[in-house]
């Protein structure tokens, strides 16, 4: 697989003003933890033997995947935070409510399936008091089949596939979080994500998740941190992109890859598939211990990325593997719109914003300059947008997405670069101007796949649009339906009512 664009002008080469930024952006580089209030210290618990998975995406090598036999759901009390959050979640309209949450996590057929508690998985107090004060009252699909094994003694490594926005970055930051030992100064787990922005994400649920484990360290390897020569890093965690992680690990040697317990490639098969990325994370994972828990997730694996994944990762590792239909999700719904020229696509736009209410959007070009020019049009017609894309200096393109976060911007124009990964919760609606390509300009269904799930994280709803000039991109939309085996909807741009309807 391979991507356009923006996607290779990727973080490593632009990350030298990083460390002023993340001051910038409020997020220290190294992240300290708040001590724990109930002065429980960080008690390494070892967690018992490993549960079996009761719903779960089929398993190879590992246990069966089959539905539930357990019934009974752990109830869980929330406590004051939760319900204030959970409180201004539901009044936010945006997303889904506590009880339309429930409904899914206890629907067999959706991906945020549990039954389980995260009582269940024996993780130390200070983390579950970490779980429970983000909001999480029961663990996902994903969570409850992968971290069973994850948190398991002697440790196995795992190939793991879920569909976007299930809370795949919680399985993994679960398990580093649980095999830190924080009386020991040296760096003990190491996370590779694709992009700058993703590593800042992660560390931030690092950050949440911890927060009452006292004496966690976190530190992000970006280009811009200045360490001497012959320094030892004394952080328990290192989040960050493929190329400043190798040198410092390999050419500087700030730390032993040796005694590294956990490695994470989040966004595996783009790691894979993409040259340099490839290289440096192999590198990387050729220098780790034999004892070292190896993790690999993302929303997609094609098959040869797979075959890849599971010849370098060694001792068999557990795959958890989604069927080709379950990889598009139910609660984004698709729809095509056929348009003549690039502005009839824009008027098309301009059509839909005007019918329904969005909350936030996300705007996929396939190159910068129809980017800009888009960005262009829409500012000229009165709306408030944010222009993303890979040219742009990392510490730009960190406060283009703290903007859009924060609401700042209600629609980000952008290019493959935000593709994966990003977590915002208000993204109701994705517009693919340009249907994404591979380099060879053949339908890139993985992109398509990871560009939608921008919207409709964790159970809400979310509308997909794509927008249709001509019999290429016709063809396209057909094989990306084809392959996912999902209907995508045609709709009449002029067709206001028709338009009104697809939000309710
Ligand atoms: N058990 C849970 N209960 C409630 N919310 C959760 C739970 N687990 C994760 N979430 C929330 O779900 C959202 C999506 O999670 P996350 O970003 O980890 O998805 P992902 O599977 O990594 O998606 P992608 O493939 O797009 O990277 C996040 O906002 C996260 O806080």
């Amino acid at each position: 697989m391979s991507f356009n664009d923006d996607w290779g002008a990727s973080v490593d080469s632009q990350e030298t003003q990083l460390a002023s930024e993340i001051g910038k952006m409020g997020i220290k580089k190294e992240i300290k933890t708040e001590p724990s209030t109930n002065g429980s210290g960080p008690v390494q618990q070892k967690p018992t033997s490993p549960a079996k998975p009761t719903s779960a995406p089929p398993v190879q090598h590992g246990a069966q995947a089959g539905d539930s036999s357990q019934t009974e759901e752990d109830e869980t009390e929330l406590g004051k935070e939760d319900e204030s959050l959970l409180r201004k979640l539901i009044h936010s309209k945006l997303i889904a409510s506590k009880s339309d949450l429930d409904i899914l996590q206890k629907d067999p057929n959706s991906p945020l399936f549990s039954v389980k508690s995260f009582e269940a998985l024996n993780l130390k107090p200070e983390l579950l008091k970490g779980v429970y004060a983000m909001g999480f009252n029961a663990p996902s699909k994903i969570q409850e089949t992968a971290l069973p094994t994850l948190l398991a003694d002697p440790p196995v490594n795992m190939i793991a596939q879920s569909q976007s926005g299930t809370g795949k970055t919680a399985a993994f930051v679960l398990t580093m979080l649980s095999r830190v030992d924080t009386s020991q100064s040296y760096p003990q787990c190491l996370c590779l994500a694709p992009t700058f922005e993703l590593a800042l994400q992660i560390g931030e649920v690092v950050k949440s998740m911890s927060k009452y484990m006292s004496e966690l360290r976190v530190l992000f390897a970006v280009r811009g941190e200045k360490i001497e020569r012959g320094h030892k890093l004394d952080q328990h965690i290192i989040i960050g992109t493929p190329g400043t992680l190798m040198d410092w690990a390999l050419k500087f040697k700030f730390f032993d890859l040796k005694r590294i317990k956990v490695f994470v490639l989040d966004e595996a098969d783009v790691m894979i598939a993409t040259q340099g990325h490839q290289d440096q994370s192999i590198r990387i994972q050729r220098g780790l211990g034999k004892d070292c828990q190896m993790l690999l997730f993302s929303a997609t694996y094609v098959e040869d990325v797979m075959k890849f994944a599971q010849a370098v990762i060694p001792n068999k590792p557990i795959v958890i593997k989604l069927r080709r239909e379950e990889e598009s999700l139910e609660n984004i719904k698709q729809y095509y719109i056929e348009c003549s020229s690039k502005e009839e696509k824009f008027q098309a736009i301009a059509n839909i914003y005007g019918a329904i209410s969005i909350g936030q959007s996300m705007i996929f070009c396939a190159t910068k300059k129809t980017a800009h020019w888009l960005t262009e049009k829409m500012s000229e017609d009165g709306h408030v947008v944010g222009l993303l894309t890979g040219d742009l200096m990392i510490e730009q393109r960190a406060a283009i997405i703290k903007r859009f976060r924060e609401g700042k911007e209600k629609v980000l124009i952008t290019t493959n670069v935000t593709a994966r990964g990003i977590d915002i919760e208000q993204v109701t609606v994705v517009v693919n101007f340009d249907l994404p390509l591979t380099h060879d300009m053949k339908p890139d269904c993985e992109t398509y796949i990871h560009r939608i799930g921008r919207t409709g994280r964790f159970g809400k709803n979310g509308l997909a649009i794509n927008l249709i000039d001509g019999n290429r991109s016709y063809n396209t939309m057909r094989a990306i339906e084809k392959h996912f085996g999902r209907t995508i909807e045609k709709l009449d741009a002029d067709d206001i009512d028709a338009i009104e309807k697809i939000s309710t």
